[in-house]
């Protein structure tokens, strides 16, 4: 039997698709996503949470002229199933494959390509509005999730929607009552309430019953729903809490009863102001084992055996490990210090800290800039909050560290996870901002650890500043082996050296063991060179300009931006302290990678020894010919 996925190129062919194609179609995307996801790694719980949301949603509304907007976008597989991409799925999250969020490059249906959280319901006020100046009336729908519904933002985006006049928006909210472990918070309890209600089932049946049967399903939809609400209302709905605002509330809705979806959806369509339609589903749904995945329900995945769910190639303890076990040794000794994260308990590390001490550790929801500043409280208030949280995510929390924290010289701890060149998830995913805005922060110390020992032994100097934020980066992966130092000049590490040493290298984090391969490089070609490891980047020690003034060429490698990097940094200090030494920077143009494998673009950059050790040959080569005219 021909596949009815493969008839679908687009939304106008979902419409014509009778009951049982559409079961089968719910069906084949399923064993897509699981088949995909299994092979290339990615988002299962969140996908297989959306398949009839998603159907529905393309029946209803007629993308890319209705425009659907995916909040942090990493659960629009099944959009891109829809949407003419079934086929790509091959190569998901591959370099030059389909990227794993909604992209712009791939398809006209896709709109925003941010992973951050909580940024839909303000793109989707600004396409009304623009709709509503322009004279447009097609429709504006945001998809989001309950976890991204903690951010601040998307309660900024409400709280404009109806505030001038209100415009047409349909919100979905996909209520899964999960981000990674069950979301938290006051609403994310109200949403709860709902799920576990046990009037909720008799009251949804009662919804559908009267949604299925009679004539002018939309209005009876609607009516529906509202009758059975007002009956359940204080059990069943938070629509107080939205309508005050302007905003109709349809729900709750069974997020996988697919004609429940159209018919709540088309209610929504034909409503004419702000709707919210609250869907309940399940993270994982149709793979057992992904519901039952009590950690994160399988909301990101290795590559994994489908039949156990258990990742196929077991990756080698990652740098989260060491400071998993490294936070806690810390807690025991400091019981002043506690520990924060926006919604990413595991994937952080803290989940250790918080099975330990479960009073000292805090989930704030998806909300950064909240985690910063409720630290910076708790530090006024005599403790040493530790904010863990992915390097690019603090990008948004970037006033609150500087105003909130520094400015008030508070001892709050950054740990910075997923620092620099990240890859699989894309652009927005990669944390190469971070080091250059914090250079910016007056008065906070930066460290980049190059291995293990040195992540515990910089978190555990960390630590002890008490008057001024310091912060912790480290990459995405495996930890890199040990390292160690042949000497300490002042806090600089130096790892490799040679007697006449002509080029001075100096590596950031991981990079340190590239500049040692570097170094030995250069040695090989007979350039004695020396590679240094700065471990605290920011303030920078002065050693690192003695030693540059002893050379004739100084190296700089980091995997993070060019402006506000070390590179940089160096080059103005060489140029403060009258220093003639030549600095050559190799860092990440700032400029958005596309998703593909760390190391494919770290290649792809010149970050790697071979090629850093040739420029520099090629540098000394054009010295000397200079020195010869
Ligand atoms: C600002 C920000 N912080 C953290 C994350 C990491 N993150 C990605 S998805 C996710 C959970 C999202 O939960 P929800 O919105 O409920 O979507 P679901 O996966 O349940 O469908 C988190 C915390 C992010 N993408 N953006
Ligand atoms: C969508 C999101 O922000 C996270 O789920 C992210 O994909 C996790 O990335 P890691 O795989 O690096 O933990
Ligand atoms: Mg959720």
């Amino acid at each position: 039997m021909a596949s009815v996925l493969s008839s679908v190129s687009g939304p106008a062919d979902l419409r014509r698709l009778d009951d049982e194609s559409l079961t089968r179609l719910a069906a084949e995307v399923r064993e897509l996503l699981i088949e995909s996801v299994a092979a290339n790694g990615g988002h299962l719980g969140p996908n297989l949470g959306v398949v009839e949301l998603t159907i529905a949603l393309h029946r209803v509304f007629d993308s890319p002229n209705d425009k659907i907007v995916w909040d942090t976008g990493h659960q629009a597989y099944v959009h891109k199933m829809l949407t003419g991409r079934a086929d790509q799925f091959g190569d998901l999250r591959k370099e030059g494959g389909l990227s794993g969020y909604p992209s712009h490059a791939e398809s006209p249906h896709d709109w925003v390509e941010n992973s951050h959280a909580s940024t839909s319901l303000s793109y989707a006020d600004g396409l009304a509005r623009a709709n509503a100046v322009q004279g447009k009336d097609d429709h504006v729908v945001a998809v989001i999730g309950d976890g991204a519904l903690t951010g601040g933002m998307a309660w900024e985006a409400i709280n404009n929607i109806c505030a001038d006049n209100c415009r047409r928006v349909v919100i979905v909210v996909n209520d899964n009552g999960r981000s990674y472990t069950p979301t938290v918070g006051g609403l994310a309890n109200r949403l709860t309430q709902i799920r576990t209600n046990p009037r909720y089932e008799p009251a949804l049946s009662a919804i559908r019953e009267r949604m299925t049967t009679g004539p002018k399903v939309a209005e009876v939809a609607y009516e529906a729903l509202h009758a059975i609400k007002k009956g359940f209302k204080d059990a069943l709905a938070p629509q107080g809490m939205f309508e005050d605002l302007g905003i109709k509330y349809l729900g709750p809705v069974d997020g996988h009863d697919r004609r429940a979806m159209e018919q709540a959806l088309t209610a929504a369509r034909n409503f004419g102001g702000p709707v919210l339609v609250h869907a309940i589903t399940t993270k994982g749904q149709g793979y057992d084992i992904a519901v039952a995945n009590e950690n994160d329900q399988m909301h990101q995945a290795h590559p994994f055996d489908r039949s156990t769910g258990e990742a196929i190639s077991i990756a080698p303890a990652g740098w989260t490990s060491v400071f998993r076990d490294e936070i806690v040794r810390i807690a025991d000794d400091r019981p002043d210090v506690v520990g924060i994260t926006a919604a990413m308990l595991y994937p952080t590390g803290l989940d250790a800290f918080a099975d330990k001490f479960p009073d000292r550790v805090l989930d704030v929801g998806i909300a950064e800039q909240h985690a910063v500043t409720s630290a910076a409280g708790m530090a006024m208030g005599g403790l040493h909050p530790v904010v863990a949280v992915y390097a690019t995510f603090l990008n948004r929390a970037f006033d609150q560290v500087l105003m909130d924290v520094a400015l008030h010289r508070l001892g709050v701890t950054f740990v910075l996870d997923r620092a620099g060149v990240t890859g699989d998830d894309g652009a927005s995913h990669n944390g190469m901002w971070d080091l250059s805005l914090l250079q910016l922060v007056p008065g906070l110390h930066l460290a980049a650890p190059r291995d293990g020992s040195r992540l515990r032994e910089l978190l555990r100097e960390a630590v002890t500043i008490d008057d001024a934020p310091s912060v912790v980066r480290f990459a995405k992966g495996p930890v890199a082996p040990d390292l160690e130092a042949i000497d300490r000049v002042g806090t600089v590490d130096v790892l490799h050296r040679s007697e006449g040493s002509e080029v001075l290298v100096v590596g950031v984090g991981t990079m340190a063991a590239t500049a040692v391969d570097v170094a030995q490089r250069l040695e090989a070609e007979g350039v004695p060179a020396t590679a240094v490891d700065p471990r605290w980047i920011k303030p920078l020690d002065p050693a690192v300009l003695d030693l540059a003034a002893e050379h004739r060429l100084v190296v700089t490698i980091e995997d993070n931006g060019r402006q506000g990097g070390v590179g940089s940094t160096i080059l103005h200090a060489v140029s403060d302290r009258g220093l003639d030494v030549p600095v050559r920077i190799h860092a990440v143009e700032q400029e958005f990678l596309d998703h593909a494998k760390r190391d494919v673009i770290l290649k792809r950059l010149g970050l790697t020894a071979e090629s850093i050790a040739e420029d520099a040959l090629g540098r000394l080569r054009e010295f000397s010919e200079g020195d010869r005219r």
